[in-house]
């Protein structure tokens, strides 16, 4: 490769191309154009035809090729031919330039070497002869390719190429790559370079190839450091250099050189070296960086975050855990992004829902907490039973008439229990069937309509609690309300508070305007009264029902029966399917000794018979027996058809679903599905909320109070009823109320163990303790109430929350005195001479004027003296002047009694 062209040589001795050209045909050569090259005995004979030129241009000339090209393309076929012409300065300098070719060194130092090197070499040698005494001492180098800058004397050390040392030295080198066609490896082995014996041929390869690493190995002894720089692979090369060392000065160098491998070569270059690494080390940084904006981390954690609006749907109850696993990401670090917005809480703890939303927003979700409701479709779902989609699947054929379900509400006193006695009564059927006997919360009467006998099933749980209870549930029982209003009493807080109730559940109402047999019962006033509610009379022009009645003779309640049906048949559309498994709800239930657990429900569609598998809520079972009103046993219930249930292994709540599963394991599934719902969704709305700032203080400061309460009551809705009202206490930030058991039946002792744990207080209603319970709960200092009127017990809990809100105090005599004079000052006003006869009299006390036992005013003591002199206290025994202020009101014969105000403790 290094054949050098006939321009070339031309150029270098300063003649043009045509010349040469002639010349060389003169001299029996022949050649055919600039282009051609040419052989080394013809070049001689060039350079030997025109002396002069030669030593005129030759060092200038060189030098800018040299460094051109070894910049470019270093170890390409160049180097052979310029080194020649070039002698060798450059080499020495451009070291540098090899280096780069490292880079590259691979495939084109490989072939080139091999043969360019021969000839370069040796016309380099020559070449180099002059040049290199003159600018390098150390003339090692005839290094080809290597332009010189002059001042840069290193002694160049031969092209690693035809160094003979080279050789050994690489040996020892460390080969950096392996390359195949690397330079240095076919080197080292000897092949080459042996054959190279002629140092050219082993040397070229080292120049070119070789030369690029090399040249910066050995250079960096040099103190070339930065140069290399370019060099960069050239590391490789280094085995180039080792033959700096074989001569001499540089000899140290080599070692460095010797570094050439990859790395290492860096380390050699020094700040070069580092450059490299330094990159890495950014873009690596810039990855980092560029996650950091994907993800910014909070609290030292880096989570996914949502645009704002991405939807996560949770359960109630739901933990951290669940909604790491909705967004993919470990729950502890939720845990840590909730620590810092100031909340503590576990990964499997149950959250609220606000505390979901805070973090949400932190994170860019859309927290929705699933309702109960559909969270059950969900759950049913599961169990391939869609209640909804079954209904609306349901064609006219299909389709029955079913009875009105109707609740009566009302205010309290206005007679909503005793018209559901006269209903009962007026039942035709109960005459034949002896009567309805049983209260089982429901019950259903008969009535002839338009000739026709209609059915109207009545809730017997009087009261719009039981029915927002119900509601609250998602169970929707009441299809007409009828609301009770006692005509000598009006419209009433409770009345209004009922009405509003039915109108948001939108059911339509029924006036039962009652006691109308009182005196000074004024029918008229109620339907006008009503006008303003928009229960406008349909003598009015409206569309609600008024009937007067009197409860408690009985009178005007077939009108009533039938104001319900007209007003059912006006606007509901009350049919179901009868002929299919039953779905319905519980209205009442409770725990009876003989029978276990025993539930109403109403059927709202299908048939519930004996035997099927059932579940209400979280209980379930089998259905053994039913029973109506009558208390007769019924095999099968219809629609609308309330009957207690019995056979549940536990009892359900009063607006509870129930529905007939396919057999026993799937309504229990079921059950138990819904149990661990209910659980989460109990354990969120119990979990203390405090942020941690105030957990701290509030720890320090003693003030964390919770006040537990388990409940237990005769009837499920009395405990539902008793619960809500309890919750809705408000009692502050700093007082917590928690309800941690409730249930049916007896105090037991499990009910005092629980207590005990928790430090609870147990409210009965309606109910006693079981047998030695009683015993149980005074050893153990559990406190149990019991009572029988609901609001007593709201009234109870909430004097006994606010006192551990507030400190209680309690008045404390300090002392007393008579009056035995009055003397009237016009400054003072009036003074009371007085004569201590009990504790002592302090100036600023609190006093209480008392006379013949009555206090007649409460003035604060404002001077006290002894004789002329201001006193701040007097004792007994002792007379004093008391001034009251303005108060003035005093006789002699009045007690002065001074009193402190002093905290009670809290037992
Ligand atoms: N004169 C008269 N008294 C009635 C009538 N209806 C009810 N009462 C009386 O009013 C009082 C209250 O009747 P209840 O049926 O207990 O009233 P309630 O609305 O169920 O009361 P609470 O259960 O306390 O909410 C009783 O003393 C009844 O005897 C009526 O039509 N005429």
């Amino acid at each position: 490769m290094a054949k050098p062209r006939v321009h070339e040589i031309a150029k270098e001795l300063g003649v043009s191309s045509k010349d040469l050209i002639g010349k060389l045909n003169e001299l029996g050569e022949y050649v055919k154009g600039p282009s051609s090259t040419l052989e080394a005995p013809v070049v001689r004979k060039a350079r030997e035809a025109f002396p002069a030129a030669k030593t005129a241009s030759a060092a200038p000339a060189p030098a800018k090729p040299a460094a051109a090209k070894p910049a470019v393309k270093p170890g390409a076929p160049k180097p052979g031919p310029k080194p020649a012409s070039a002698p060798a300065e450059p080499v020495a300098e451009k070291p540098a330039a090899p280096a780069p070719a490292a880079s590259k060194p691979g495939p084109r130092p490989g072939p080139k070497p091999a043969q360019a090197a021969e000839k370069p070499a040796e016309q380099a040698a020559p070449a180099a002869e002059k040049p290199a005494a003159k600018a390098a001492p150390k003339p090692g180098a005839p290094k080809p390719n290597v332009p010189l800058p002059s001042d840069m004397p290193r002694p160049r050390p031969r092209p690693a190429g035809n160094n003979p040392f080279s050789d050994r030295s690489a040996g020892p080198r460390p080969r950096p790559r392996p390359g195949g066609n690397n330079p240095f490896q076919a080197n080292r082995p000897g092949p080459r370079p042996g054959g190279g014996g002629a140092g050219g041929g082993g040397g070229r390869p080292g120049a070119p190839g070789g030369a690029r690493p090399g040249a910066p190995s050995g250079t960096p002894g040099r103190g070339f450091g930065p140069r290399p720089v370019g060099g960069q692979g050239g590391p490789g090369g280094a085995g180039g250099p080792g033959r700096p060392g074989g001569f001499g000065g540089p000899g140290g160098r080599p070692a460095p050189g010797g570094r050439g491998r990859g790395g290492g070569t860096a380390g050699a270059f020094g700040r070069a070296g580092g450059k490299p690494v330094r990159g890495r080390k950014s873009k690596r940084a810039k990855r980092a960086e560029y996650e950091q904006q994907q993800a910014p981390a909070i609290g030292g954690v880096q989570i996914p975050r949502g645009d704002g609006s991405t939807l996560i749907r949770l359960r109630r109850g739901a933990t951290l855990t669940d909604f790491a696993e909705k967004i993919d990401v470990n729950p502890a670090s939720l845990v840590t992004v909730l620590f810092h917005l100031g909340e503590m809480a576990t990964a499997t703890q149950s959250l609220d829902e606000g505390t979901f939303e805070a973090l949400g927003s932190e994170l860019g979700y859309v927290i929705q907490i699933v309702s109960p409701e559909e969270e059950d479709r969900e759950l049913l779902e599961d169990f391939n039973i869609d209640i909804e989609a079954e209904l609306a699947a349901e064609t006219d054929e299909e389709l029955e008439a079913r009875a009105p379900i109707v609740t009566v509400m009302g205010h309290v006193d206005h007679g909503k229990t005793r018209l559901l006695d006269s209903i009962r009564k007026a039942d035709v059927i109960s005459g034949e069937a002896g009567g309805i006997t049983q209260h089982i919360g429901a019950y259903q009467v008969h009535t002839t309509h338009e000739g026709n006998d209609r059915a109207i099933t009545f809730i017997d749980t009087p009261g719009h609690e039981a029915f927002t209870a119900m509601r609250a549930r998602g169970a929707k029982v009441t299809d007409i309300a009828i609301l009770v209003v006692a005509a000598d009493d009006g419209v009433m807080p409770q009345t209004i508070e009922a009405l509003n109730h039915a109108q948001a559940a939108n059911v339509p109402i029924v006036v039962a305007v009652n006691k109308v047999d009182k005196e000074g019962a004024n029918p008229a006033k109620i339907r006008q009264q009503l006008t303003e509610y928009n229960l406008v009379a349909e003598e009015y022009g409206g569309d609600t029902m008024f009937v007067d009645v009197s409860a408690l003779k009985g009178q005007g309640i077939d009108s009533l029966l039938e104001a319900v049906l007209l007003t059912a048949d006006a606007g509901l559309d009350l049919r179901a399917n009868p002929n299919k498994d039953a779905r319905g709800v519980a209205v009442e239930a409770h725990l009876d000794k003989g029978r276990g657990a025993v539930a109403t429900v109403l059927v709202n569609s299908g048939t519930l018979k004996v035997g099927d598998a059932i579940v209400a809520g979280t209980a379930y079972g089998r259905v053994r027996a039913m029973f109506d009103e009558h208390d007769n046993q019924v095999s099968e219930a219809t629609p609308a058809r309330p009957v207690m249930v019995i056979g549940l292994t536990s009892v359900p709540r009063a607006g509870d679903t129930f529905l007939v599963a396919d057999d026993d394991r799937t309504a229990r599934q079921i059950a138990e599905k819904r149990e661990a719902a209910e659980r989460a969704a109990q354990l969120a709305k119990r979990r203390k909320r405090i942020s941690l700032e105030d957990f701290n203080k509030a720890l320090e400061e003693g003030k964390v109070d919770t006040l537990n309460l388990i409940i237990k009551g005769d009837v499920s809705g009395a405990v539902e009823a008793l619960e809500d009202a309890l919750l809705q206490i408000d009692v502050g930030d700093e007082v917590d109320l928690r309800i941690i058991h409730r249930g049916v039946g007896a105090v037991t002792q499990n009910d005092v163990n629980l207590a005990t744990v928790d430090n609870a207080i147990i409210i009965g209603f309606n109910v006693r303790p079981a047998e030695r319970v009683q015993e149980l709960a005074d050893r153990e200092g559990v406190d149990m109430r019991f009572y029988s009127v609901i609001y007593r017990a709201l009234e109870d809990v909430e004097a006994s929350l606010k006192g551990m809100l507030k400190p209680e105090f309690e008045e404390k005599q300090v002392g007393g005195a008579e009056i035995m004079e009055i003397f009237r000052s016009s400054k003072f006003g009036n003074i009371a001479g007085s004569l201590v006869r009990t504790g002592v009299i302090r100036r600023n006390a609190k006093a209480k004027v008392v006379r013949n036992g009555v206090v007649i005013g409460e003035p604060t003591i404002e001077t006290l003296r002894r004789f002329k002199d201001d006193a701040t206290e007097v004792r007994d025994g002792y007379e004093c002047g008391i001034g009251l202020g303005k108060f003035n009101d005093i006789q002699v014969g009045d007690i002065i009694e001074t009193f402190e105000m002093v905290e009670i403790p809290r037992s």
